[in-house]
């Protein structure tokens, strides 16, 4: 067995997790996203139930009036930088607020807020991968395919991401995250990829088909 196959979550350091819910959700037709509702509970809920067990934390990084978003009792922290650049803002805000803690946090998971299937091993295998390959950053891949909003990140390169997104203009996660040694950590995508993401009203459809679909796998 390798230790990507499996990890207690003592093996790593204490790791908050960001759910990244501010963007403008044009495909859905606007408005948050994660606040949608499949299989009675919304999209928001489902993350938090994946990602509470195996973080130290979780924050929701959101635009617009916190307190929308009370409910959830999470810190709301939002983007710093304007304009809605991309889920590079959130991360950013995130590896902010984690710096600012002053509790010697080193690492921040990102997920978006609009994917329910979160694997119940996401940070273990993330860390993992990480240490085994010294790199510095983690992304999750399924069917070959790079997410890489899902990832690990460490606060030590914010101020290289802040640079790179206020001075450079760099958008897409993966053009930012290519400068870096970047371990990909590759998830079955059997029942279904545990990725799966919510961006149209077909894709709500589908996840409420999902949702029986995990009961049963659960
Ligand atoms: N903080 C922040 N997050 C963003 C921004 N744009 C997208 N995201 C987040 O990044 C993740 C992937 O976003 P996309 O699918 O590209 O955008 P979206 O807003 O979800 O949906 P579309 O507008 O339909 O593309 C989601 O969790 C979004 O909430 C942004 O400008 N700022």
């Amino acid at each position: 067995m390798t230790s990507t196959d499996a990890a207690s979550p003592l093996d790593f350091p204490p790791t908050p997790a960001v759910i990244l819910a501010g963007g403008l959700a044009r495909r859905i037709g606007g408005g948050d996203k994660p606040m949608r509702e499949i299989g009675g509970q919304t999209i928001l809920n489902r993350v938090i139930a994946r990602l509470a067990p195996q973080c130290c934390g979780l924050i929701l990084n959101a635009n617009g009036n916190p307190a929308r978003f009370a409910a959830f009792g999470l810190p709301v922290v939002a983007d710093s930088v304007a304009d809605f650049p991309g889920p590079l803002a959130g991360i950013l805000a995130a590896l902010d607020w984690a710096a600012e803690q002053r509790s010697g946090i080193q690492w921040i998971v990102s997920t978006p807020g609009d994917c329910p299937f979160l694997p119940r091993d996401l940070v273990a295998r993330l860390h993992n991968a990480q240490g085994e390959q010294d790199a510095e950053l983690a992304v999750a891949v399924s069917d070959e395919r790079a997410h890489p909003v899902i990832g690990l990140w460490n606060v030590r390169l914010r101020d290289e991401l802040r640079q790179a997104l206020i001075s450079e203009g760099v958008r897409k996660v993966d053009r930012w995250t290519a400068r870096y040694r970047l371990a990909a950590v590759s998830w079955p995508t059997a029942p279904f990829d545990p990725f799966f993401n919510i961006n149209t009203t077909d894709d709500l459809a589908e996840a409420e088909r999902l949702v029986a679909l995990d009961a049963t796998a659960a």
